[in-house]
């Protein structure tokens, strides 16, 4: 059976450098649910998801993570939740295989070798990324959108409850980014739940049951994609006209950007 948890997000806020980086972050994630985080560059996304994973101490708020109703933290937190940073980190010296074992380490005691159950949940995540074949292989030797499967990966191998991946379709090609999504949403229908943070709006109205559109460090808007992506908000948010057509999975939305299309136009004339 599933287990029952909850990661509550109440009026959270970050500061940093005299200014709030979040301010008033409001959301719960349950079984079965992936939310994406949406917004311009620097409006707070990778803060928010920081704050989501632990990595910083809410300024104001709280963040907390409720697993059979209990709070946990430090090891247990570890076990339940993980994270995929935005950026790829160096590992120098460790093959593929090697760093999606490290997300086993919670589930380990101190100097304990990895198990058979490791190895098993290692490799299940390597396969549901599409890495296995590249176990064996440097990870400094790899290419970026492998570097961020390999680490996607780790999470999934991590993690029991929720995953918060920060970008991870940023250096996935059409294929990959598809696959990453779909296998969301299979885990959350398993009783996973997901926090992901996207810039691809379309990509984010198909795959997630709710958004929070953050706007210079404040929630701009919450709920379900229909909800927030009205061409209003965006083009509030966004500074962009923007035309919003849904579909039966999803929406297109057209951008415009008059000033600079037309000035692209008339380049493109000459
Ligand atoms: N340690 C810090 N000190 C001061 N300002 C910071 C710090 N970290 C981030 N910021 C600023 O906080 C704002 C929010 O940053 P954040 O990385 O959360 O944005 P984002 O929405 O994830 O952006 P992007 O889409 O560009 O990744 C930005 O203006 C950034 O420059």
């Amino acid at each position: 059976m599933a287990t029952r948890f909850e990661l509550v997000a109440e009026q959270a806020g970050y500061r940093a450098g005299g200014r709030w980086l979040v301010r008033d972050a409001t959301l719960t994630l349950g079984p079965g649910q992936v939310i994406g985080l949406v917004g311009p560059n620097g409006a707070g996304k990778s803060t928010l998801a920081r704050l989501l994973a632990g990595l910083l101490r809410p300024a104001g708020g709280s963040v907390c993570l409720l697993v059979e109703g209990r709070r946990v933290d430090g090891g247990q937190r570890a076990r339940e939740l993980a994270y995929v940073q935005q950026s790829i980190p160096e590992a120098p010296g460790f093959t593929a295989g090697a760093l999606v074992l490290m997300g086993r380490y919670p589930h380990r005691g101190p100097f304990e070798p990895e198990g058979p159950e490791d190895r098993k949940a290692a490799a299940r995540a390597m396969a549901w990324t599409g890495v296995l074949d590249l176990a064996g292989r440097r990870f400094d030797s790899l290419s970026g959108g492998e570097r961020q499967r390999v680490l996607i990966a780790r999470a999934f191998a991590q993690a029991r409850c929720a995953v918060i991946l920060d970008e991870p379709t940023a250096s996935l090609d059409v294929r990959h980014q598809l696959e990453l999504m779909a296998r969301l949403r299979l885990l959350a229908g398993e009783g996973m739940g997901f926090v992901v943070v996207l810039h691809d709006l379309e990509m984010a109205a198909r795959w997630c049951d709710r958004l929070l559109l953050l706007d210079r460090g404040e929630v701009a808007a919450a709920g379900p994609p229909r909800e927030v992506l009205r061409p209003e908000l965006l083009e509030q948010v966004y500074g962009l006209a923007a035309r919003v057509d849904w579909q039966e999975a999803g929406c297109r939305i057209a951008f415009e950007l008059p000033g600079l299309e037309a000035a692209g136009a008339r380049g493109g004339r000459r």
